[in-house]
């Protein structure tokens, strides 16, 4: 039979959508017509207009702690600079506190890099411990961050962590508490290998936010829509796919950055740099957890008001997050070119949230 290439185009999005709605043809009539007829273009998000919204005033009657206290689950032997970037970064933006727990390898270094982080070396890789001592090092590993885990407002969970399998079950048992105990998560680099192959750790928690590069969400489409990534209908994949995470947050990076949390779907596309340099994802996950972590108390205190364009604050965390790394990575371009790097950028997270919402005003 020939088809038309408008009908072959036709066809391959009915299979797509069927695949990705998660139904066979029967059963995905009614969705198909649904999601045919809505016509899937990210709105951009007033980006500036959430940032001024959710960043909270300098007030003297603050005690250490109200703007924030994150911790980076993160940092192993090969990897030390993604989980400082990502720690300082939540820093610079305004957080009180930044915590990193990492390997014992890891940690001298992370630590050397700046006196401001609380470096906990807790974590452990198979290599150095033997197999009779995993049940009882991994019952430590755990009871070293559950003592401290109901004072975060955020975990960023993945960035430099590595991929060791032992070293990830440890992880598993700290996402399955922070769960447990409602702290917010954002997943990022090797935390996304690992929640890819595990889509119970995140799967429904409205509180999770993933932040996969290109490869990240080509591994996440793979594993859960059980397709290719289409450029073409990007939002419409996107949607679909935070909604069977069950409504998880994704923040999918690119070009533009596309947020959707399974209901809406924004994009953030104001001009960032041409340079490519390692690291930048980590700065985006460290902002995200800030301004998530802000977001939600704004949401909180502003429950009766439809003042923000969605009142999921993950969503908006998400929204800050990307526009304030690409403001801040345009600024830094600005003055550095092509030896533009990550610890420019980050230098120039201040100056970009401040043009936006002034410390004094
Ligand atoms: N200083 C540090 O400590 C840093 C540590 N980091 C940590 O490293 C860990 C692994 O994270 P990751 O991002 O390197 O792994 P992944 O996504 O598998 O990419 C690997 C390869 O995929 C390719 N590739 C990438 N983008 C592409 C594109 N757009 N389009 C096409 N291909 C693309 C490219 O391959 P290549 O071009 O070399 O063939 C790239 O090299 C993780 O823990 C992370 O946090 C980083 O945060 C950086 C700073
Ligand atoms: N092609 C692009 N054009 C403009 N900006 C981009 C492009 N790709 C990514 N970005 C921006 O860079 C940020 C980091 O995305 P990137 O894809 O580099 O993450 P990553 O691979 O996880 O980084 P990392 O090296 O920290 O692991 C994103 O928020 C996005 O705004
Ligand atoms: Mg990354």
């Amino acid at each position: 039979m020939l088809v038309s290439s408008s009908s072959s185009a036709v066809l391959r999005r009915q299979l797509f959508l069927i695949r990705c709605l998660g139904g066979g043809v029967g059963q995905s009539h009614k969705k198909i017509r649904r999601v045919n007829c809505s016509s899937m273009v990210a709105m951009e998000a007033d980006a500036e207009h959430v940032i001024r919204k959710i960043t909270p005033l300098l007030d003297p009657i603050r005690h250490k702690g109200q703007a924030g206290k994150v911790a980076i689950i993160g940092g192993c032997r090969e990897y030390t600079g993604a989980p400082y970037f990502a720690a300082i970064s939540a820093l610079k933006i305004g957080a009180d506190l930044s915590h990193v727990f990492c390997t014992k390898d890891a940690a001298a270094v992370i630590k050397s890099y700046s006196p401001e982080l609380i470096v906990h070396p807790v974590l452990e890789e198979s290599y150095n411990i033997r197999d009779d001592e995993k049940e009882s090092v991994s019952a430590k590993v755990l009871a070293e961050v559950v003592k401290w885990m109901e004072r975060f407002d955020c975990l960023v969970v993945g960035p430099g962590l590595g991929r060791d399998p032992f070293l990830l079950d440890c992880v598993s048992s700290i996402l399955r508490h922070a769960r447990q105990s409602n702290v917010p998560m954002v997943i990022d680099g090797d935390g996304l290998f690992l929640v890819t192959n595990n889509l119970d750790l995140v799967s429904g928690y409205s509180l999770a936010v993933l932040t996969p590069n290109v490869n990240e969400y080509k591994r996440l489409i793979e594993k859960v829509l059980n397709c290719e990534v289409d450029n073409e209908d990007a939002s419409l994949q996107l949607l679909s796919l935070a909604r069977s995470i069950g409504g998880v947050t994704i923040l999918r990076k690119g070009k533009s950055d596309l947020i959707s949390d399974g209901e809406i779907v924004k994009s953030v596309s104001i001009f960032g740099s041409p340079r490519r340099c390692g690291g930048q994802g980590d700065i985006l996950s460290g902002s995200v957890a800030v301004f998530s972590s802000w977001a939600r108390l704004h949401v909180s205190s502003m429950k009766e008001s439809a003042d923000c364009n969605s009142q999921n604050p993950m969503v908006l965390g998400s929204v800050a997050g990307s526009a304030l790394l690409r403001k801040a990575a345009s600024l830094a371009f600005v003055n550095n070119k092509r030896a533009t790097l990550t610890t420019d950028i980050i230098e120039c997270l201040g100056a970009s949230l401040e043009s936006i919402s002034p410390a004094e005003s």
